[in-house]
């Protein structure tokens, strides 16, 4: 039998008072391409935070590829690619210099290659020598995905994948995930936005104030129906949505907490 990427059971945060997970079991089968969606402050980045061995949670267990992100954090940090929300590359080096020392990190004697090859799918070949401080948004967003992708993981986390993406680029950037996954590598995702979820993802969870709400899988769903049943889900979605349609539909604030 095929071992889950993912397979968590009872996992739970509390930030002092503030439970930001609570009992998340969840599995996420090898290939897949999952989607954990909710609002801000739902605990999408506490889950990606505790699977990648970067926070430990108060109860519960992880396993990742077979591997304990509690006891073994680094051993995880090394086989999986983490791309988490609002980080750039240092804006003195430029996108080649950034991604050789992510090769040095990840000793990977092949650099030069695999950085050519990834920026030629991700588009950015023509700015591999500009210094980061020089690239818009998009474009240091790209060489981000670049080097979460560098190494051939075989499980990559993404938190937010497409945000400071033009339409262009964001479905340039969905195909190669979707290869990605369709040679059978695994993608989880987390997202606001209930389009982004629904048009990428084979599954989504549902978070909401730390609570999975159940998990779907979206063949049969558009867009309009997982924003239906994301509104039905969500405790106080029916008023809670607006739609802020510049990559996806937005979920906005719950009452869950303060933004992270
Ligand atoms: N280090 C921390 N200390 C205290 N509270 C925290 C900490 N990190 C997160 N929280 C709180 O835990 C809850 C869950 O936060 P988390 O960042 O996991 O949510 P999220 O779904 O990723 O939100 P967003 O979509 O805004 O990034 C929030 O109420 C947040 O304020």
């Amino acid at each position: 039998m095929t071992v889950p990427a993912i397979e968590t059971d009872g996992l739970t945060k509390q930030y002092g008072d503030l439970t930001a997970l609570a009992d998340l079991s969840l599995t996420v089968e090898s290939g897949a391409l999952f989607g954990l969606l909710g609002p801000n402050g739902s605990g999408k980045t506490t889950t990606i935070e505790i699977l990648t061995g970067q926070r430990k949670p108060d109860a519960g267990t992880a396993s990742v590829l077979g591997i304990d992100p509690v006891a073994n954090p680094r051993e995880v940090r090394e086989v999986v690619g983490i791309l988490p929300e609002r980080e750039d590359p240092p804006s003195f080096l430029t996108p080649r210099e950034y991604l050789r020392f992510i090769g040095d990190v990840r000793e990977l004697d092949d650099i030069d290659d695999r950085i050519e090859r990834w920026a030629d799918r991700l588009e950015f070949s023509e700015t591999l020598d500009t210094v980061a401080a020089d690239l818009s948004e998009g474009q240091r967003q790209r060489v981000m995905l670049g080097g979460t992708f560098v190494h051939d993981p075989e499980l990559v986390f993404i938190d937010e994948p497409l945000v400071n993406l033009d339409p262009i680029l964001q479905e340039r950037v969905k195909r190669e995930l979707r290869a990605y996954c369709n040679n059978g590598n695994t993608l989880f995702l987390s997202t606001h936005f209930v389009d982004v979820a629904a048009d990428l993802c084979d599954r989504v969870g549902i978070l909401d104030g730390g609570h999975l709400k159940g998990t779907q899988e979206t063949a049969e769903f558009d867009d309009d129906d997982l924003l239906s049943y994301f509104m039905k889900t969500v405790e106080g979605g029916d008023m809670a949505i607006a739609a802020g349609r510049s990559g996806g539909v937005a979920a906005e604030p719950n009452e869950g907490g303060p933004d992270s």
